[in-house]
């Protein structure tokens, strides 16, 4: 397994990688392995240290400690042209006085490849990106959206085995977004190319990635698929990134009960934990079920009462606040329905969830 094949189905893999400029260290020490063919999401708010890992891994800049392997292979210190990794970036960078056609042949002449190869090539990647017949045109001739299909052109001309994108979607509209999402998507499972995605928008790491990689204050905070970030996050900042949560403060006093504060006990999985230390349970909306005060809840389901204090109708669903009577909100999102299917703003209510989706976070 070894040897020849030492890269282990790694595309690329960071060992200890951190970055510090002067004094101040950006990136901690980061263990991070990307595997072929995979699409990793670099996920996390302003400053969290996601461009700085991909310019480490474009060559852009050196590593302060560790080592980075492409393929199995040492690339710490190989100059950033001849890593062969595509990039893609939010501007676009294009060149403005080539047509559309030159820009995308650029990488293959710089190659030198033969003419007649870089015509094909060119031609075959523009019709995969949609922009068949556009090859005369000039970039200010296009669209934003058609000007980042050409910078996606530009990059998989030259079939690199890793692209890496940098907020490529970052200065078009949401409709646009999405359907450049769905394309990408669709360009990645043709290729089988591995990408390594950097967004801060977390229905885009959600809706497009294998794996994500969310990332706070320089260190990753969870690497996992968009489920596990989802249904199991392993702290309140995941819990609070992605989605939206409710968090529940309590106390440990059962391997499987945890007691709210101000509001008795309720059950949650089994764990060990130590009694009486503080946990925070968090429930997802979409987990919270409503009822009026005086409906039966669930068998076996732990409830809150409380009095509805907001309703908002957010077209397909409809998200209930409640405000419990230890003083804590806690939101329900339901399916929409006609208006008399719901409890009235005002009105006392229960909330019920049941235990197997309450997922204790460490205090
Ligand atoms: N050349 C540099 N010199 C000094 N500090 C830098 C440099 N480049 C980045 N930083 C700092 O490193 C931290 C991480 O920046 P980075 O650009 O990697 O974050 P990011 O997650 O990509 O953020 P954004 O979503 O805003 O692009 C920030 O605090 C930033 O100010």
């Amino acid at each position: 397994m070894h040897g020849r094949n030492a890269s282990n189905g790694e595309a690329i893999a960071l060992r200890g990688i951190s970055k510090a400029f002067g004094s101040v260290t950006v990136l901690k020490a980061t263990e991070l392995a990307v595997h072929k063919s995979e699409f990793l999401t670099l996920l996390g708010p302003s400053g969290s240290g996601k461009t700085t890992l991909l310019n480490l891994i474009s060559g852009a800049i050196t590593p302060s400690s560790g080592e980075i392997l492409l393929a199995g292979r040492d690339i710490t210190h190989m100059p950033p042209r001849d890593r062969g990794i595509g990039m893609v970036f939010q501007n676009y960078a294009l060149m403005p006085h080539m047509t559309v056609f030159e820009n995308v042949a650029y990488p293959l002449r710089a190659r030198r490849e033969p003419s007649e190869a870089i015509r094909r090539k060119v031609l075959d990647a523009l019709d995969r990106v949609g922009l068949k017949g556009f090859d005369d045109r000039k970039p200010r001739q296009l669209s934003g959206g058609q000007q980042q299909r050409v910078g996606i052109a530009r990059c998989i001309v030259y079939s690199p085995a890793i692209i890496m994108m940098d907020e490529p979607l970052g200065a078009l509209d949401k409709n646009l977004r999405e359907q450049m999402q769905t394309e990408i998507k669709r360009l990645h499972q043709e290729l089988g190319t591995t990408i390594i995605y950097v967004t801060h928008d977390q229905e885009e790491a959600l809706n497009m990635s294998d794996r994500i990689c969310l990332m706070k204050t320089g260190e990753i905070a969870q690497l996992g698929t968009p489920d596990e970030l989802y249904f199991r996050p392993n702290s309140r900042f995941v819990a609070e990134f992605i989605g939206e949560s409710n968090l529940l403060c309590g106390k440990s006093v059962a391997a499987n009960s945890v007691a709210i504060d101000g509001a008795g006990a309720v059950l949650v999985p089994s764990s060990e934990r130590g009694l009486g230390s503080d946990v925070l349970i968090m429930v997802r909306p979409e987990k919270m079920h409503i009822f009026a005060s005086d409906a039966d809840t669930p068998a076996g389901h732990n409830v809150l009462r409380g009095v509805v204090e907001a309703i908002s109708f957010i077209g397909g669903m409809t998200r209930i606040t409640v405000k419990t009577a230890h003083g804590v909100s806690v939101t329900a999102k339901i399916i929409s329905g006609p208006a008399c299917t719901r409890p009235e703003l005002g009105s006392a209510a229960k909330l019920s969830w049941s235990p197997t989706e309450s997922v204790v976070l460490n205090g």
